[in-house]
């Protein structure tokens, strides 16, 4: 974003980028917990009004994605350390605050049980490889999906891939692909394009459009 104060406390419609990213979290009946993997240093969580929400737990996120992600699944493996059924886990980016609550129920329904699922679109347009800004070959689209959050997978299975993957110094920039590199194959289950990841500046304008739109639905 270019910025000086991190993208997940810019104001959008009245709230914080990622108190919108959390209340389909928060407001969902099924959804027991929701871990808040923060940067050490991060001192404007705690003033915001949704940090005293009772489901909310705070976990100290790492220099990586997957070191915060880890944090997380060990603050959950402490809560549930008491039961039999296996947990499942949901992870979602701070920077994605427009999620249909609709989508976070058909991924339950969708993911499987062992491979686990997340939200996912295809591609609408050409794809072109290219080396620099050279076009070497038009591949098949059909073979490619943009990978979004929520990611669904089972608590334990999580915790061992991306453990595979730390031990294997293997960087994943989402968590299908350390349970991928684990020998799975997460489903895809379609996901919608107002889920977009704040990464522009311009990307608010869209949030803010999506949001607008889901306040007016029935
Ligand atoms: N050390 C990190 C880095 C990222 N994330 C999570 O991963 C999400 C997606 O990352 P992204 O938004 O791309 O974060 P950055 O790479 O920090 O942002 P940018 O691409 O704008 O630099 C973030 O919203 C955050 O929830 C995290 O938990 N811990
Ligand atoms: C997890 C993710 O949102 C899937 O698209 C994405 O990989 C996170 O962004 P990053 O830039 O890779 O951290």
């Amino acid at each position: 974003m270019g910025l000086a104060r991190p993208k997940q406390y810019l104001p959008l419609r009245g709230r914080t980028l990622i108190e919108w990213s959390l209340a389909p979290f928060l407001d969902c009946g099924w959804i027991d917990g929701v871990v808040v993997a923060l940067a050490k240093s991060d001192n404007e969580f705690a003033r915001l009004p949704v940090a005293r929400h009772p489901k909310i737990v705070i976990a100290q996120g790492g220099g990586a994605r997957a070191d915060s992600v880890m944090a997380g699944l060990e603050a959950v493996a402490e809560k549930t350390r008491t039961l039999a059924a296996a947990v499942q886990v949901l992870v979602h980016d701070a920077a994605r605050p427009c999620l249909d609550w609709a989508d976070l129920d058909r991924l339950r329904d969708e993911a499987d049980d062992q491979h686990g699922g997340l939200l996912a679109l295809p591609m609408s347009d050409t794809l072109k490889k290219a080396k620099q800004n050279k076009v070497k070959e038009t591949v098949d689209r059909a073979f490619y999906w943009r990978a979004q959050t929520p990611q669904l997978f089972r608590l334990d299975l999580l915790t061992s891939a991306l453990r595979e993957c730390s031990e294997r110094s293997l960087q994943v920039t989402d968590e299908a692909s350390a349970m991928e590199c684990a020998g799975y194959e997460p489903r895809l289950v379609r996901g919608r394009e107002s889920n977009l990841k704040v990464t522009y500046p311009e990307d608010l304008v869209l949030a803010d459009f999506w949001l607008q739109r889901q306040e007016l639905q029935p």
